[in-house]
């Protein structure tokens, strides 16, 4: 379902090229939970950026669902990413000046899904937030923001999510409820999940934990 082949990343940093992946090769099934763990630095976050199509590779494919990124114009890839995708950030991401409503429904109107309102609602309501539909962003808890969050990450049904530590910026009990949530959505859908977390407990809740360490993904 998703595929890396023979990734090949590198930054420039000043005079200096700094190699992140230099020959990554990499599988995830359809409907399979894994977690990604790894040092500050290791290229976690490179990592998905590279899923996204965000950045690309030097070299190498990112296939996901039979779709070679490789073969994609840049707005290809934008729209590819926008119907197929949904992200999950430690920092949230909302739109400050949106409401819970409008944030939700955002993926939903960039992919022409119909009865956007009505699905938003329905999200929402399931992520019990039913009560704040018409609340800005700093009207809400973390908790509650990151809920909208997973909302909005599902709305246009992705095959795949990308969270990126949804759970680092709340407390422990909040953080456990709202991981029960994503995982409780995630499951009713099928949809696959790539998650970079520095918890243990947070990883342990997926079917594989890989180690990211010298740009290779290493079996926990
Ligand atoms: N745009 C960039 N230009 C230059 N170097 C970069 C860029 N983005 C990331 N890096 C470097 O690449 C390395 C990997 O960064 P990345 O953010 O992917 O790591 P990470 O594992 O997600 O770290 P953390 O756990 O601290 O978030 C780091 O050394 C970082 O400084």
């Amino acid at each position: 379902m998703l595929k890396l082949e023979s990734l090949k990343k590198s930054y420039e940093q000043g005079s200096q090229k700094v190699d992140i992946f230099e020959n990554l090769n990499f599988h995830v099934e359809v409907g399979q939970r894994v977690a990604i763990m790894g040092k500050s630095g290791s290229g976690k976050s490179t990592l998905l950026s590279l899923i996204s199509g965000i950045i690309k590779p030097d070299s190498g494919d990112i296939i996901l669902n039979s779709t070679s990124y490789k073969n994609l114009k840049e707005s290809e890839l934008n729209d590819f990413r926008a119907t197929n995708i949904g992200f999950v950030f430690q920092n949230f991401h909302l739109v400050s000046y949106l409401n819970a409503l409008e944030n939700v429904m955002l993926p939903a109107k960039v992919c022409g899904i119909s009865n956007p309102k009505e699905k938003a609602i329905e999200l929402l309501k399931s992520v019990g937030l039913s009560h704040r539909l018409d609340h800005l962003p700093s009207q809400l808890s973390g908790g509650e923001k990151q809920r909208v969050a997973i909302a909005r990450a599902l709305i246009h049904n992705p095959k795949i999510i990308l969270a990126d530590e949804p759970s680092g910026n709340l407390d422990e009990e909040t953080g456990i409820a709202v991981m029960d949530k994503l995982f409780e959505l995630i499951e009713q859908n099928n949809t696959t999940l790539i998650l970079v977390t520095h918890s243990k407990d947070v990883a342990n809740r997926c079917e594989k934990t890989y180690e990211l360490i010298h740009g290779n993904l290493a079996l926990c």
